[in-house]
């Protein structure tokens, strides 16, 4: 499996405050790859370090197995959208799209016009004119006329419409189709995520949670649902993600590592339900551990 990035024990520490810590995972070439993760999560600290635009206080990020702060040159295999698009506000798209040009060796200029003209998007009123959307319209499509072998983009559609969204999200889907370009992007919109991505990183309290390929870890986890249960372990569960209790009955959110104890019923899970789990305070606990049962 080649690896398009991966970070080791990668921090981030702005004075006393850690906003990323001890983050290892690894993004497979080719996926299209969900960082999700709530308010303050770190992904954005994330994005910037693998980008170079900020360093680690502590451990690495590697793009294609290059340092992107110490090796510039694999910056040119690596197209970004920062969360709140920044362009030059008194150029316009047309000029952008030449600057663009000149800059980058790839670029698919035919890609960017066709996209802007696609949108209605007018190449010669200055960007800053532009609405929120329409500006981030602009950044995504030079990011895809980069033709960037790995695209990072930082809540690429908050600022979009839901038909505008849907289309870039299409879009997005249809230029990693016909190319070698992986993408790693941060959202809240979990439907998205689940509709868009088949690799998923889940950051909480600045730490990643969860990872893996998407249709692996629904296969993995189950809600179990069976008679009030006093803690400790249960046959076929590696671990407890989230228990709830009412006097009668308890409600387990589980990884699965076996047959389940036919004590209980099991239901398989949506990838939203997942995430919420996993991003629900509280810590994973193993089977064998006992779990808080309250009296
Ligand atoms: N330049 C900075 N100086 C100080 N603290 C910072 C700085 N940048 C980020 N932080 C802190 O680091 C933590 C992670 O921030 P980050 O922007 O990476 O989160 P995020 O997951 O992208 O959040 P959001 O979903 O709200 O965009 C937060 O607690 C934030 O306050």
């Amino acid at each position: 499996m080649e690896v398009a990035l991966e970070t080791g024990e990668l921090g981030k520490r702005y004075g006393s405050t850690w906003a990323l810590r001890d983050c290892t995972f690894e993004v497979p070439r080719g996926r299209i790859a969900a960082l999700v993760g709530p308010n303050g999560a770190g992904k954005s600290t994330l994005l910037h370090m693998a980008v170079g635009l900020s360093r680690p206080s502590t451990g690495e990020v590697r793009v294609f197995g290059q340092t992107p702060y110490r090796n510039t040159r694999v910056l040119s295999d690596i197209g970004f959208v920062a969360q709140d698009t920044p362009l030059y506000r008194d150029f316009t798209a047309a000029e952008l799209l030449k600057m663009g040009e000149k800059l980058n060796s790839r670029w698919d200029s035919a890609l960017a016009r066709n996209r802007l003209a696609q949108l209605g998007l007018p190449p010669d009123k200055a960007v800053g004119k532009l609405s929120g959307g329409q500006r981030a319209q602009v950044a995504l499509a030079m990011a895809l006329a980069k033709r960037p072998r790995l695209l990072l983009l930082d809540e690429p559609v908050a600022s979009l419409d839901p038909l505008a969204r849907r289309e870039f999200l299409q879009a997005l889907a249809g230029a990693v189709a016909e190319s070698d370009t992986t993408v790693l992007l941060s959202s809240h919109l979990l439907a998205d995520v689940e509709r868009m991505c088949d690799y998923l990183v889940v950051l909480h309290a600045s730490r990643v949670q969860l990872i893996g390929d998407v249709d692996d870890l629904v296969a993995q986890h189950r809600q179990l649902i069976g008679p009030r249960h006093n803690g400790g372990g249960v046959a076929g569960v590696a671990s407890v993600i989230k228990a709830s209790h009412t006097d009668r009955q308890s409600t387990l959110l589980v990884r699965v590592d076996g047959p389940i104890d036919p004590l209980w019923t099991a239901h398989e899970l949506t990838l939203e339900d997942l995430i919420l789990a996993y991003l629900a305070d509280g810590d994973t606990r193993t089977s064998h551990d006992a779990w808080g049962v309250p009296a």
